[in-house]
């Protein structure tokens, strides 16, 4: 049976782009459906538009630490015209990509997809077939079973907010909640995080995130944590997140209360079963080479496959895999060692390689480089106190096996460690690299002796 594609793709995101284009270029037919404007998460409702907000409350929060460098005036965030500049920013993004698909031949659609067999789709009452099918459809917030969750705003929608509500609550306690309170402290907003975990961002390595718990104070974030929201009611004008912290009842009122509670594979109305993809414990499952195990036409990539933390590099480095797989044959599996991941808080926090939890499990013999260095340069010029590092060399090897840094640009900092971590330098080679001075990145010597 003929199809009417070689390659159709439900997602226009990270993913569903790096594959669209790999194989149109490859002369393959390809359609692309997305039921939102086309772009993704990261472009349109993720880490752009985040780190868009955040360049303004950055400003602010660098304004109030300059005093002693002689910057006196009291900095306001003016929300509007901060959301002005990122609306334009979006709306361009929608455009361009909207553009790339038909400057690439890519037929696009508009609409919800779901499967009606094991190659063919339904798109509203439009029916089309494909050889191949790929699964890009990204995550979801994860719903939460209590009382009062209508009430919620999601991240999507924490982004486009014409106004900053006065008093926010953020149900938990990772990434979103993390970046967001910084975000909303530094527009005015009293903020608090109610987080279930006994710690925020558990990604990220206890020590470096207890540092950085002083910026969170300073802020003015109250953080609540080992702290789970069961309900939200609604009390004349005000929300009431109530929560509970062992056997103690917590009660906050809001203006705004915001799902910071973790994001799960978008799969719900896909119908797959209808088209043979299995699916277990909410997750797709696949093979190593990102291909649907009971499925053959069918590859997932992304958060919606979530072999690899949901993060845009992984998304990226799937789509590459997933190309490479459909126009060569399965031989590619995805090798995420090396890949950094940051909290953009103020200052941000950043991983790459194995936590120090993970290299003992493994009983790997390692010595750790690991300070609070706030009165290195680099904090002091930059009048920032929260500065450390952790990094882990390995005995024998003197291989990095991970990096931790929280402070002063470490979002940039991070990357030369994952290099060296996927280019296996020792900890000696990365010693003598020159690095211009005085940047953050000079600092990596000294972390290492
Ligand atoms: C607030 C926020 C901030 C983030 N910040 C960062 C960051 O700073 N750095 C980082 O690395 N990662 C960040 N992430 C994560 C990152 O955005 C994702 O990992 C990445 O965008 C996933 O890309 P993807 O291509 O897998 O899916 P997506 O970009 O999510 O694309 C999936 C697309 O599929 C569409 N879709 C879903 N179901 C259907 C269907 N049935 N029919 C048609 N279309 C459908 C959706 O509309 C969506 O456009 C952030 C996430 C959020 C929510
Ligand atoms: N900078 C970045 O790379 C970035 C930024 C934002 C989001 N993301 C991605 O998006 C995903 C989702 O982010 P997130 O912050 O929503 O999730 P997360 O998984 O990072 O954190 C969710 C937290 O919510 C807590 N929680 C769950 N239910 C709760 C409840 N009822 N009450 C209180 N706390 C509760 C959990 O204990 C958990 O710690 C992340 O996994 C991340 O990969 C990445």
């Amino acid at each position: 049976m003929s199809c009417d594609y070689d390659l159709a793709i439900i997602g226009t995101g990270v993913a569903a782009s790096t594959v669209a284009t790999k194989v149109r270029a490859a002369g393959q037919s390809v359609v692309a459906i997305d039921s939102r404007p086309f772009g993704g998460t990261c472009a349109l409702r993720g880490c752009d538009p985040k780190k868009l907000l955040l360049a303004g409350a950055d400003a602010v929060d660098h304004a109030q630490r300059a005093t002693a460098k002689g910057v006196r005036a009291e900095p306001v965030l003016d929300w509007p015209t901060l959301q002005s500049a990122r609306r334009r920013f979006t709306n361009e993004m929608q455009e361009s990509m909207e553009e790339l698909y038909e400057s690439h031949g890519i037929k696009g659609f508009h609409g919800r997809a779901r499967f009606t067999g094991t190659n063919s789709l339904a798109i509203g009452d439009t029916k089309i077939s494909a050889e191949h099918i790929l699964i890009a459809a990204g995550a979801e917030p994860v719903s939460l079973d209590m009382p009062g969750a209508e009430h919620l705003t999601t991240s999507d929608e924490f982004l486009e907010l014409d106004r900053l509500p006065q008093r926010i609550v953020l149900v938990g306690g990772g990434y979103v909640a993390a970046e967001f309170s910084h975000i909303a402290a530094c527009g005015g907003a009293e903020v608090t995080i109610l987080q279930r975990g006994e710690r925020l961002l558990k990604n990220f390595d206890p020590d470096l995130v207890g540092w950085l718990a002083g910026k969170f104070e300073r802020l003015g974030i109250e953080v609540e944590t080992g702290t789970e929201v069961r309900s939200i009611e609604t009390n004349d004008n005000e929300l009431v997140v109530t929560a509970r912290r062992g056997d103690r009842t917590i009660r906050r009122a809001a203006d705004l209360v915001v799902h910071a509670a973790g994001r799960v594979p978008a799969l719900e109305d896909l119908n797959l079963a209808a088209g043979g993809v299995d699916v277990r414990g909410g997750r797709l499952v696949l093979n190593e080479f990102l291909q649907s195990a009971s499925n053959p036409s069918v590859y997932a990539a992304g958060d919606a496959a979530q072999m690899g933390p949901p993060l845009t590099p992984v998304s990226s480095q799937d789509g590459h895999v997933v190309a490479a797989n459909l126009l060569e044959g399965n031989h590619r599996s995805p090798d995420y060692r090396g890949t950094p991941s940051v909290a953009f808080t103020l200052p941000p926090i950043a991983a790459v390689g194995f936590s120090e939890a993970e290299a003992r499990n493994l009983d790997l013999a390692f010595t750790v480089n690991s300070d609070l260095a706030s009165d290195w340069f680099t904090a002091r010029q930059a009048d920032e106190p929260v500065y450390g590092y952790k990094v882990l060399v390995e005995d024998e090897t003197r291989r990095i096996l991970g990096a931790h840094l929280v402070g002063p640009r470490v979002d940039e900092v991070i990357n030369l460690f994952a290099l060296a971590i996927r280019a296996q330098m020792t900890a000696d080679q990365l010693k003598q690299m020159p690095f211009a001075y005085p940047t953050t990145a000079s600092d990596i010597p000294s972390m290492l002796s």
